[in-house]
């Protein structure tokens, strides 16, 4: 069988981890956990009723489209996301696949107050660690490439560094197999990752089956106001958008008119 993006993505995160883990020991590492503030909450900003639900998401590039955006500054584009009214923000921070780095969710932290999900591919401890040492406040685990034995580990280890966790999942196989009481909120990827299909239809499929008790967000290939909007009559909450406002040259721009655009669809004004 031939292998799919996730499982290259998959192959080199766990090369990278060991190689950064000879470079930065687990226990050094440990020592600059002193140095992190407090964890703002992905949970309770998306649910903030000020606010929008939209978690906008700092990527340069991506698989699926390739170079989204190779000169927006992390600090321009994160202050301007928070500006225009987004309830938190998502940071890719994988460099081979993503064009990220660890070092662009420290600048976001350092500018911004509010919830940073660090949007990577997680298979180990160390990666969590290293996700509340750049200073974020979630972490993303994704169900097609985890156990649900691995899921309930490594979301256990983010509640022990305060760290809230994301569960992403793609179809009713991947909830049913890794949705534990120890995830926070559980996202509902509208990308296939295999052959990079979107359709909004996969997280209004799926909204029936997530229990209340988590936060529901929809992610991915999200691109109108007035499917957030009908996504909210499922029961969605929160929205992750990357390429939507990347693609642009002014990535923060779109994300205001985007937002406000949405203000006036829940107002009940015409757009
Ligand atoms: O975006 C991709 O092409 C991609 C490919 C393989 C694995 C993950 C991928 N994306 C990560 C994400 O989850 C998205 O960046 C995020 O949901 C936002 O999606 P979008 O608004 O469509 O940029």
């Amino acid at each position: 069988m031939s292998s799919t993006i996730l499982d290259q993505i998959v192959a080199h995160k766990r090369q990278e981890v060991a190689d950064r883990k000879n470079l930065v020991p687990t226990a050094l590492l440990e020592r600059s956990l002193y140095f992190t503030s407090q964890p703002v909450s992905l949970r309770k900003y998306v649910q903030r009723p000020d606010l929008n639900g939209i978690i906008a998401e700092y990527k340069r590039k991506s698989p699926s489209k390739g170079m989204l955006n190779a000169y927006a500054p992390v600090e321009r584009t994160t202050i301007g996301y928070m500006q225009a009214g987004a309830s938190a923000l998502s940071v890719l921070t994988d460099t081979a696949f993503f064009g990220g780095k660890s070092e662009d969710l420290t600048t976001a932290r350092k500018f911004n107050f509010c919830p940073i999900l660090r949007k990577d591919f997680v298979v180990e401890e160390y990666q969590i660690l290293e996700a509340k040492s750049i200073g974020a406040d979630a972490i993303l685990l994704i169900a097609a490439i985890l156990t649900k034995e691995e899921v309930e580990r490594l979301a256990q280890f983010a509640h022990s560094l305060q760290l809230e966790v994301l569960l992403e999942v793609h179809n009713r196989e991947e909830l049913e197999r890794t949705l534990t009481p120890h995830v926070d909120l559980v996202g509902v990827n509208n990308r296939n990752l295999h052959d990079f299909s979107v359709s909004i239809d996969i997280s209004k499929e799926l909204a029936s089956f997530i229990p209340d008790e988590f936060v529901k967000i929809s992610e991915s290939g999200l691109s109108e106001a007035s499917s957030i909007m009908e996504l909210r009559q499922y029961g969605y909450e929160g929205f992750l958008m990357g390429e939507t406002f990347m693609k642009q040259t002014r990535p923060e721009k779109a994300c205001a008119a985007f937002i406000d655009e949405l203000k006036k669809l829940r107002q009940g004004q015409p757009v």
